[in-house]
């Protein structure tokens, strides 16, 4: 197994190319499955997570290419199977974005059930019963959502009770081939979703409102690409903004989108930085310890839940106490008792953290639970006095590409090494 071994003490410094967004690519990836024509993706990040994607739609029977290093085509004229296996679907849970092109395209759609995973339950209810309100017949068999449709789905009106990504990225991509007209209420309004709906509406649909809460999709009967470049990830962005607040260093992000990133940048100046942006960069100077920052996270524009581990980790080491309330997922705080472990002051009730600065923190050999909860122990490991390992890092390699070669770039001392399992 891998783990990265980090050794702190170097500000970070210089400059940092972001990838192409893992949470677009994902769902933008999947709406090939409902045109007739190939696609060709750019700025498509190498991820496992987008890998796992290509080997899923591959498996449906669309014909995949690797282009260029970031560059994908999909031709998705030729899918014959509507089935994706739980072997897939429980190393990513962004499968069941399939169900809706799936269902819309071919009429029918066998989804294995993607089960909770170390953040939370997440369950899928919302994409369920939004495509039941669409006309699908839809059961649950042996672990599997089995969903039909006689001929093409209808438009509907669906209010959301709970502002859901995948959920509503789920039924835009449903309604965009449907008969009628579709109005989803409490959509949710991220800037992946946005880029969703640049995508479908390049290949012919008819949708308003995106990055509102409500959406309005005019269905069409065929919809046909040919070119898209994903938007850049904001998620990585923060990352690497947040580790070099917490080294003292001055980076600067490229290739980036600053409007992505309002209430993460707020929250850093916050901090104590000077943030500094352009058209597609964002510079970060911090020249002094951060001032503790209160979090809560919650639904775009609000402060992202992406982001909360990221920041616990520089509140770890602020000066003052911060209050961090994560309000999506349920079990988000899994970092907290390995930051602990390297000397944190963190007190967990419910859905709330106290965060009590410390000066510095020690090394350790820390597990990595999550995505995001794996990059707050490598921005841990950064600053600590003495060596940290980080094991179980398949989770940072997921969402972020080469992370450790653009931490090395920027002066930082981390390695990937192989250790037992
Ligand atoms: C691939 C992708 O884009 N992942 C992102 C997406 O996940 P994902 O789309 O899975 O997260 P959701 O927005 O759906 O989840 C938000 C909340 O709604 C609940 N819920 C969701 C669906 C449903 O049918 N029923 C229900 O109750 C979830 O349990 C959670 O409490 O948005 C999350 C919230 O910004 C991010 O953390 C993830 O990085
Ligand atoms: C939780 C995340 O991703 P996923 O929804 O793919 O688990 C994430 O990107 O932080």
């Amino acid at each position: 197994m891998e783990a990265f071994k980090v050794i702190g003490g170097t500000p970070l410094q210089g400059e940092v190319v972001i990838s192409g967004a893992k949470n677009a690519a994902l769902p933008i990836l999947m709406s090939a499955l409902l045109s007739k024509t190939p696609i060709v993706f750019s700025n498509v990040p190498q991820l496992n997570d987008i890998l796992t994607t290509v080997k899923l739609l591959t498996q449906l029977g669309a014909k995949t290419q690797w282009l260029a290093d970031d560059e994908l085509s999909i031709d998705a004229s030729t899918i014959d199977l509507c089935r994706a296996p739980y072997d897939l679907v429980k190393t990513m849970r962004a499968s069941i974005l399939v169900l809706g092109p799936l269902l819309a395209r071919m009429g029918h759609a066998e989804v294995s059930l993607p089960g909770g995973c170390a953040i939370g339950a997440r369950p899928v209810d919302l994409h369920i019963q939004g495509l039941k309100a669409m006309g699908a017949d839809i059961d649950v068999e042996n672990g599997y959502i089995v969903a039909k449709k006689d001929g093409r789905l209808n438009g509907a009106n669906i209010f959301m009770d709970t502002v859901s990504v995948t959920g509503t990225e789920n039924l835009m991509m449903a309604a965009a081939l449907a008969e009628g007209t579709t109005i989803i209420e409490n959509a949710a309004r991220e800037p992946e979703i946005v880029d969703l709906a640049n995508c479908l509406i390049s290949m012919g649909a008819k949708i308003t409102g995106a990055g509102t809460d409500t959406l309005t999709i005019e269905g069409v009967s065929e919809l046909n690409g040919s070119a898209y470049r994903v938007m850049p990830d904001r998620i990585e962005t923060g990352t690497f903004l947040v580790a070099a607040a917490v080294t003292q260093g001055h980076i600067k992000c490229l290739n980036t989108d600053p409007s992505a990133l309002e209430a993460v940048l707020s929250k850093l100046q916050e901090a104590g930085a000077t943030i500094n942006t352009g058209d597609d960069w964002i510079e970060l100077i911090m020249s002094g310890p951060a001032k503790a920052v209160n979090i809560r996270t919650a639904p775009h524009p609000a402060f992202p839940t992406d982001m909360q581990a990221q920041f616990m980790t520089m509140n770890v080491l602020a000066q003052g106490t911060a209050t961090v309330i994560e309000t999506i997922f349920e079990n988000r705080f899994m970092h907290a008792p390995e930051l602990q472990r390297m000397g944190a002051n963190i007190s967990l009730e419910g859905n709330t953290a106290i965060v009590k600065g410390v000066e510095s923190l020690n090394g350790a050999q820390v597990m990595a639970t999550d995505l995001r909860a794996s990059a707050s122990l490598v921005i841990a490991g950064l600053v600590a006095k003495t060596p940290t390992q980080v094991d179980r890092i398949y989770h940072i390699d997921r969402g972020y590409l080469r992370i450790e070669d653009k931490l090395q770039a920027l002066g930082a001392n981390i390695t990937r090494i192989q250790v037992e399992s």
